[in-house]
Parts: structure tokens; sequence; C-alpha cells
């Protein structure tokens, strides 16, 4: 996916493989002499590993065997290695789960979804976002409508546009395509739209009823919910657990801190203006990232066993690669893999999720406008 605007400046440089770096990796080796016949005589571990979360479904460990001096001995490295948590899979299942019930609806009451997509001005990422958006409305069958505006059009034309999406019975989800041009008014046009087809869940009103406890909101903010049903897909228990979300804005850090919590999770939320970011980062036994730093959380801020969920989406500089740039998270991946539990990579992760998601909560729209069930 072209990802990027041809603004060079808005690619980051990575200075995570840098030797000048220094962060500080915690050490993940354990080594042990076995004698054999015997079993181990002698059990030493550089840090002590107690898993936050484990889950027996995902081995973490890769143990090589090493020839010793001694004929009756063997080394045995353990390096810790993360389950990969893999988004673009758990994806693939829900859009099948996804279009199985759009034909079920189809056959029984002739109603075929559909999300209708806003999108305003020229930028190329999210030109290519909305496009992909399309390809998995297509994938499932759902209807997908699309408008372009241009970049000067006014706030009252994409209200207009709003408001006849609201009246459409055809259309059972509206998504405005973010971020708008400087000179409009987001929270006017997203209150635009009427909460029953609000699938992207950010209307003041649902995010308010996610915030409350015994209030239900229509529909769950995409990436949010993405990361959510990514820890209930791998069987990583939520309750009781400690969670940092780091990064508040309305569309990931703030949405995902209301689920966590009422997932029975304890939550803290880190910011640009937290102090000892890290320090608290490793109080976690889950980490959910939105913050568009790349490689921002090292090794060094993550719990032994900790869950990893990254949601950042950074382009790097890489010559490398054809488009000049790769993709990369916020967390920095080949120190934190060796350290936590279970982690999403960076792309493959959260993103496809977030478009799983999307799909989802239009069939939700769908049915619950139709009272299908
Ligand atoms: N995978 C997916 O589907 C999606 C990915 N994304 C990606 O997720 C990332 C975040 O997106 P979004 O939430 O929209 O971004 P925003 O820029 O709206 O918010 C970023 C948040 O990170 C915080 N932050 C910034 N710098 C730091 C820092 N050094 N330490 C701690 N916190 C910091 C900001 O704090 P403050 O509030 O104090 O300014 C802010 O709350 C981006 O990379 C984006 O591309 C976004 C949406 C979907
Ligand atoms: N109203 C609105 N709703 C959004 O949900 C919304 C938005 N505006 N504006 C932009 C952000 C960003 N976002 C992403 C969706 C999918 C991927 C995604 O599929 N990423 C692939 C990238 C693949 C690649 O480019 O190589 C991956 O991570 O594997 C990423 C980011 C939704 N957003």
């Amino acid at each position: 996916m072209a990802l990027m605007e041809t603004a060079a400046s808005m690619i980051f440089t990575d200075y995570s493989s840098s030797s000048s770096s220094t962060a500080r990796l915690l050490h993940f080796t354990s080594s042990r002499v076995q004698k054999f016949p015997n079993t181990i005589s002698h059990f030493r571990r550089s840090n002590t590993l107690k898993f936050g979360i484990s889950n027996p479904k995902f081995p973490r460990t890769i143990i090589t065997y090493c020839s010793s001096a001694s004929p009756s001995a063997v080394q045995v490295t353990e390096e810790a290695s993360a389950t990969i948590i893999d988004g673009k899979r758990v994806a693939k299942d829900i859009r099948e789960e996804v279009a199985v019930e759009i034909s079920r609806m189809k056959d029984k009451i002739g109603i075929v979804p559909g999300l209708a997509v806003i999108l305003v001005g020229d930028r190329k990422d999210s030109a290519t976002y909305v496009r992909n958006k399309k390809k998995a409305c297509d994938s499932v069958g759902i209807n997908s409508y699309e408008v372009r505006l241009a970049e000067d059009s006014t706030e009252e034309e994409v209200v207009n546009h709003i408001s006849k999406f609201n009246d459409d019975p055809s259309v059972h989800g509206i998504l405005v395509q973010l971020p708008l041009p400087r000179h409009m008014d987001e929270e006017k046009i997203l209150d635009a739209v009427c909460i029953e087809k609000d699938v992207d869940g950010f209307h003041p009103e649902n995010m308010g009823r996610l915030a409350m406890r015994g209030r239900e909101p229509s529909f769950v903010p995409c990436t949010p919910k993405g990361c959510i049903e990514l820890l209930h897909r791998y069987d990583i228990p939520i309750k009781g657990k400690r969670a940092v979300v780091i990064g508040r804005s309305n569309i990931v850090g703030t949405p995902a801190a209301f689920l966590l919590q009422r997932e029975d999770a304890t939550v803290t939320v880190v910011h640009s203006r937290t102090e000892n970011a890290e320090e608290i980062t490793r109080e976690a036994d889950i980490i959910i990232s939105a913050v568009g730093q790349p490689n921002m959380v090292r090794g060094s801020w993550v719990k032994p066993g900790a869950v990893i969920i990254d949601v950042g989406i950074n382009p790097v500089e890489d010559p490398d690669c054809t488009r000049g740039y790769r993709l990369v998270g916020d967390i920095c991946y080949e120190e934190a893999r060796k350290v936590a539990s279970a982690i999403t990579p960076v792309p493959g992760g959260v993103g496809p999720m977030t478009i799983a998601m999307l799909l989802s909560n239009t069939l939700l729209s769908a049915k619950r406008i139709h009272n299908f069930s």
C-alpha cells in the first residue's frame, strides 16, 4: 500500500539500529548445563523471567543445544522470542465470517449492507486507504459508495453529503476519511454523521457511551476494537492485568484505554507530557502504543512477558525498498520481541484489523437497522 505523500518531510529517519543508541536491552538469555543422563544440575538466569501473561498455546522459548567441552555436558541457551500476533491472518478470518453473515442476510431478507466513504482533498495516503476499504468491501459483499471532494471544498458541502447518506436507506455506515483539510472543523463534520451509521465510532455520543459504565456505544472505533479483538483471539487475558496505553488521541489512544478498562484491566495512559514514560510502561502486562514515533518504545521499556499491540504506522527512509521507505511501528520490534511474550508486527498487525472491524461494524449496523439477528 503506498502510504506516503510525496512530501519527503513526512518520512522519518530510523535511528533504532544506530550504534550510538543509548537504549538498554534487557538480557533474556539463560543458560543451563545438563549432565547426562541426569536432569539439570545447574540453572542460571541473567534475569528473572516472570511472565505477566503466559499462554501455553504459544510457546515462546527457543532452545539451542551447543556442544560443550565436556562430552557429558550440553549447553542449553534459551532465547525468548515472542509469539507474533498475526493481524493479517486474523483479519482474513474476520472477513470470511463477515462474508458468511452478509450472504445469510441477503438470502433471508434481501438486504445488502452499504458503506459510504467521503474523501476530501488529494492526500495520497488517504486515497490509498479509501481504495483498500473499497476492495475490502467488495471482497465480503458490502456495497460501497464513494464521494471525493476537492481540497478547497467547504464544510457545508461535506455536511450536505453526510446528510444525504444519513437519509439514504441503502447506506448503513458512513466514514469521513481523516485527516480533513486544515480549514475544516473536524468536530462539526463528525457530529453530522448520524449515530446509527457512525461505523467509525467517532461521534462524541459514541465516545461518551464508551466511557460510561452501564452504557453501550452504537459502534466501537475500529482500530482499538481491532486491538482488543487480537487479544481475545489469541486468548490473552485482560481482566486484572496492568495495561499502559501510549497516546491519547480521540481515534485510538483514548478509546483503547476505555475499552481495556471495560475489559477490567487497570489502565494507565501515557502521553507527550508524561514524566517517566519508560518506567510506567515497564509496569505493563499489556502495552498498546498509538503515538506515531518510529521505534520509540525500546526493549528496555517492556516488562518480560508483556504483550505488545503496536498501532503506530510510521514510514522510515529505506533506499533498499522500491518505494524508498518502509513502515515501522512505535515499538522497536527487534528489541521488544526478545522481551515480550507476544507482539504485533508492522505491517501485518493492527492495520488489517482496522479494516476488518470497519466491515464488521457495517454489517452490525445493517443488521441493527433491519432488525436481523
Ligand atoms: N494501524 C492502524 O489501523 C492505525 C494506525 N494509526 C497510527 O497510529 C499512530 C497514532 O495515531 P493517532 O492516534 O491518530 O495520532 P495522534 O497524533 O492524534 O496522537 C498521538 C498521541 O501520541 C502522544 N505522543 C506523541 N509523542 C509522544 C511521546 N514522545 N511520548 C508519549 N506520547 C506521545 C500524543 O500526546 P499528546 O496528546 O500529549 O499530544 C498523542 O496523544 C500513528 O502512527 C498513526 O499512523 C492511526 C490510526 C489507525
Ligand atoms: N475516518 C477514518 N477512519 C480510520 O480508521 C482511519 C482514518 N480515518 N484515517 C487514517 C487512519 C489510518 N488507518 C489505517 C487503516 C489501515 C491500515 C493498514 O491496513 N495498514 C497496513 C499497511 C500495509 C502497507 O501499506 O504496506 C498494515 O499495517 O499492514 C493502516 C492505517 C485508518 N485510519
